[in-house]
């Protein structure tokens, strides 16, 4: 999939901007805070509907300015297409070919990006929410289903607590709290076996990755952490059945505790290199490793989903990588993934790799092909 066009309206520090991209590779260049992540921020929450580095879209929108726009014309292997969003004080909407998307789960997947910026080399040792994120911003570009049932988990995710917090003040009943455990249990098992699968299949991916990456030293096992006592080898009922037992048993301690303990919102990742726990225990480098892994795994992955690649968005990572890890992460794009780069310097970016790209100068919210 490529990205031909890009257009912005009051998106961050650019007013308006126009851009068109014919090479495999784009770089941006310029000094620092001039503008050159925002444009890579931009073709991401257009493609995702959120951005890859705040929560608040009112972030995104020029300081001043009551709403931002940004426009793409993509190409797919199945023909053209076009995506528009808007951001405003009072919500977003998202349209594909010029329609309006009822819902933003129907607008995200349409088209694929992977992000690699520096917040991802805290993927290993962040958060257990910054993982979190993770599984949800990449599942839910291959599944909308995935997205449709988180987003109803939320909501009465957020019910059943409110519930909670009344019982716990000796209010509210006890059989509403059995009909919103019963609608939690069926929405968090989706969620969860959806984020088996995939963590699953990410490692498969990830293993022979970060095996030549490390040159034959290390050998990757991501699992999936489940939330509770939830086991990770289950299918669909199983999962419920679990689910059920485990708010049987700590019904009255999350009546006393006023919150929903259990469920999706509290599961993780682990990361283990033959056999020890990096989290804990690895090394910067190793957590770079394992982290660029994680993302041309990514790559692969959709494209095995949905039969075409993916933009790749690489925001200031190149300076961070040796030169082997550059090398391999360029060996595994080259000629296949359409490729956006923020550096603040050419230098340190290979030859063969500069030759077919084209380079853009950003100033000050401008952006001027060279
Ligand atoms: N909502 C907004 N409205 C106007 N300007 C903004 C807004 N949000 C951020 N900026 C400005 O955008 C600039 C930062 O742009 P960006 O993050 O793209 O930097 P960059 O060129 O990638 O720099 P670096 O190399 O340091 O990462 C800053 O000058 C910041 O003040």
């Amino acid at each position: 999939m490529d990205l031909k066009q890009l257009t912005l309206r009051q998106f961050r520090n650019y007013d308006q901007a126009a851009l068109s991209f014919q090479q495999p590779v784009n770089i941006f260049l310029g000094e620092n805070a001039q503008g050159k992540t925002n444009v890579l921020e931009a073709i991401y929450v257009l493609a995702l509907a959120k951005s890859h580095r705040t929560t608040k879209d009112k972030e995104l929108i020029r300081w001043g300015e009551e709403f931002a726009r940004i426009e793409g014309h993509f190409a797919r292997r199945t023909g053209p297409f076009e995506l528009e969003l808007i951001l405003s004080l009072k919500g977003k909407k998202g349209k594909v070919n010029g329609l309006e998307q009822r819902k933003l789960s129907e607008y995200v997947g349409a088209a694929n990006v992977v992000m690699f910026a520096p917040e991802d080399l805290g993927l290993v040792k962040g958060s257990p929410q910054v993982r979190r994120r993770f599984l949800d911003m990449e599942i839910g570009q291959i599944s909308r289903v995935y997205l449709y049932h988180l987003g109803l988990y939320q909501k009465v995710l957020v019910q059943r607590n409110h519930l909670l917090k009344d019982l716990q003040a000796r209010k509210g009943s006890g059989e509403m709290l059995d009909i919103l455990t019963d609608q939690l249990v069926a929405l968090a098992a989706e969620v969860i076996s959806r984020r088996l699968a995939f963590v699953k299949r990410l490692q498969e991916w990830a293993f022979p990755i970060h095996y030549d990456i490390s040159r034959g030293k290390e050998k990757l096992e991501i699992s999936y952490v489940p939330p509770g006592e939830v086991s990770d080898e289950m299918d669909l009922s199983n999962i419920k059945e679990e689910l059920y037992q485990v708010y049987k048993q700590k019904r009255d301690k999350e009546i006393q505790r006023g919150v929903t303990l259990f469920g999706p919102q509290r599961d993780d990742l682990s990361f283990r290199v033959n056999g020890h726990d990096i989290q804990t225990y690895g090394s910067q480098g190793q957590q770079r490793t394992t982290a660029l892994a994680l993302k041309l795994a990514e790559i692969e992955l959709i494209y095995a989903e949905v039969g075409e690649y993916p933009l790749l968005l690489l925001d200031d990572v190149l300076s961070e990588l040796d030169d082997y890890r550059q090398s391999h992460l360029l060996r595994s794009i080259q000629d296949k993934v359409q490729t956006f780069v923020t550096t603040t310097s050419v230098e340190g970016i290979d030859e063969q790799t500069l030759k077919q790209a084209a380079v853009f100068e950003v100033t000050e919210g401008t952006v001027e092909k060279r």
